[in-house]
């Protein structure tokens, strides 16, 4: 494929997250694979509008996260995590926002370092069919310096992660191209609203047992 199409296939996708308000105030960055050997990926300028399609979108950079070829345009904040995903898995395509729902879970299950899904159908969506298949999502702290954030995104990705929590701040999620990225942003986005609005019912009906409903008004500690 050329890079052209390359570049379309990710500006295609940037306008769907787009239209589901997955970029507010600017945040979230995403990235397409344009060679192995050597790594050449497509990535979001920074400080960017990601709901407004322009012809400087994207820039080109090589696995250090530089750019490849002559640009006033600066690469995103973030480029050092999407380098970490293409260094250590198969990632055609990376994908990073920032949502409210995913961040209530990085917060939620910051402590425990990480949040795993079972039971739900949405699993299959990860490739796993197992009867009792779960998938596991890392969460790491939100490190001010850039660097050691990449790392420690580095570190917590194994052979089966398809997705990085950073906690209070969004999630990465990757896949082989840009189909299975969105298709995994959309399955772990399912998974966290769900799972919120579950545990929001269960408080909710611990207070009315317990009667946590006082003066009329139904409160969630
Ligand atoms: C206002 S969002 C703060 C930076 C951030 O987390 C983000 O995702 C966007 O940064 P970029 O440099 O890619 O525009
Ligand atoms: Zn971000």
């Amino acid at each position: 494929m050329s890079k052209q199409q390359r570049w379309n296939e990710l500006a295609d996708v940037k306008d769907e997250l787009a239209s589901r308000d997955w970029f507010p105030g600017t945040s979230g960055n995403v990235s397409i694979k344009v060679s192995d050997s050597p790594l050449a990926f497509y990535v979001s300028a920074s400080g960017k509008d990601k709901t407004k399609r322009t012809s400087e979108d994207f820039l080109l950079v090589d696995q250090f996260g530089e750019p490849v070829e002559e640009t006033h345009l600066k690469a995103s904040a973030e480029t050092g995590i999407h380098c970490e995903v293409y260094r250590l898995t198969k990632a055609g395509c990376c994908l990073h926002v920032h949502t409210v729902d995913n961040n209530l879970i990085s917060e939620l299950y910051g402590d425990a370092g990480e949040i795993t899904f079972q039971g739900q159908e949405l699993i299959k969506a990860f490739g796993i069919w197992e009867e009792e298949g779960r998938i596991t999502v890392p969460i790491v702290e939100n490190y001010a310096d850039l660097s050691k954030l990449s790392e420690a995104v580095g570190t917590v990705i194994k052979q089966d992660t398809k997705a990085v929590l950073i906690r209070n701040h969004g999630i990465t999620v990757w896949g082989r191209n840009a189909f299975e990225a969105k298709k995994h942003l959309e399955a772990f986005e399912f998974l966290f609203s769900y799972h919120i609005k579950l545990q929001t019912l269960n408080v909710l009906n611990k207070n009315q047992s317990f009667g946590g409903v006082k003066n009329g008004t139904t409160t969630i500690s």
